[in-house]
């Protein structure tokens, strides 16, 4: 790739983990290479990979949204500007594509800019972007993130992941875009529902704290988003029952969907894999699997 423009390598990520509805991320081991530099009059936008064929290549691409913001924020000027994006996060798949792209725009423009904004004003500012902070997060921090946006202050804390957790994507080559997964949500939720989530959330962060993994059957349960996007995902409780049956320490819809995702340690991976494959296949559904692990860096 062109040496000449500046390059950050952004790392996909799973949001909610379950119950942790736009507060709880993991940062994994499947990026995007974003470059940039100033150059020219016009804004010149290449992209290949994952959505080369439909990403925009005009001031809708959300990559130079990103950029924009920045520079607006830093009262910079533009004239020309070049991007490229080599992409190997699916889009609208529930694996942070959107927050990935946001990430890289705003750290290049930061960059091109010398620096100027603090890695938390980033974040702050992406969180502004994305209406929540649960994969922009991880993306520009990496690890296991708590993250919370209030409307202006992104607060967050990041605790590394070991090697030998592994994080399978079972991404069911279609799109689910966040608005419309995020559309089925009611207005309102029981209480019951809202105590039985903080219960779950609370534990479940503990257990990635603690590395105690056991404990993420029962603290990956969800009554706030899950049983309302099946609607969207008929398949969403199969895969996590075959995910449990296989041996899995838990399973969930990863962000908004469609992709599911199971944790699971080194010796169950492949009996997780060949259980849930199966729901798929009864189902006739396309089915691209990702054997992924925690990216403890972010942008880089
Ligand atoms: N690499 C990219 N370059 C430019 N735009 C992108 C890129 N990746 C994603 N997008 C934009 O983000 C949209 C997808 O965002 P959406 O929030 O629906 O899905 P997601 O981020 O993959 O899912 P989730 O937020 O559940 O993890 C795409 O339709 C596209 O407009
Ligand atoms: N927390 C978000 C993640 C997707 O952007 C959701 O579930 O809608």
């Amino acid at each position: 790739m062109d040496k000449s423009m500046m390059h950050v390598r952004v790392p996909a990520s799973t949001a909610n983990l379950g119950p942790g509805f736009d507060c709880l991320g993991i940062a994994l081991n499947l990026y995007n290479d974003i470059y940039m530099e100033l150059s020219g009059k016009e804004l010149t936008i290449e992209v290949s990979g994952e959505g080369q064929l439909f990403i925009e290549r005009n001031e809708e691409n959300l990559v130079y949204k990103a950029a924009k913001k920045i520079f607006d924020r830093l009262n910079i000027k533009l004239s020309g500007l070049k991007i490229k994006t080599v992409n190997e996060i699916p889009l609208g798949s529930g694996l942070g594509s959107s927050a990935a792209a946001i990430i890289g725009g705003m750290v290049l423009a930061n960059r091109i800019c010398g620096n100027p904004l603090s890695s938390d004003d980033i974040l702050d500012l992406a969180s502004e972007m994305e209406g929540h902070a649960d994969n922009v997060g991880p993306s520009l921090n990496g690890g296991f993130n708590v993250a919370t946006y209030d409307g202006v202050k992104t607060l967050y804390i990041k605790k590394r992941i070991d090697d030998d957790i592994n994080f399978i994507a079972f991404y069911p080559n279609r799109e689910v875009k966040t608005r419309r997964a995020r559309g089925v949500l009611p207005e309102r939720i029981d209480y019951k529902n809202a105590v039985f989530n903080v219960g779950r959330a609370s534990l479940l962060t503990a257990a990635f704290m603690t590395g105690d993994y056991a404990k993420l059957r029962y603290a990956t349960e969800d009554m706030l988003h899950q049983v309302y996007r099946k609607e969207l995902i008929p398949e969403l409780y199969f895969v996590i029952e075959a995910a449990l049956m296989g041996g899995a320490y838990g399973a969930f819809l990863s962000g908004a969907g469609p992709t599911m995702m199971a944790v699971s340690s080194n010796d169950m991976l492949d009996n997780v894999i060949k259980s849930v494959e199966a729901v798929y296949r009864d189902r006739n559904i396309p089915l691209k699997i990702y054997r992924l692990k925690c990216d403890n860096i972010g942008a880089k």
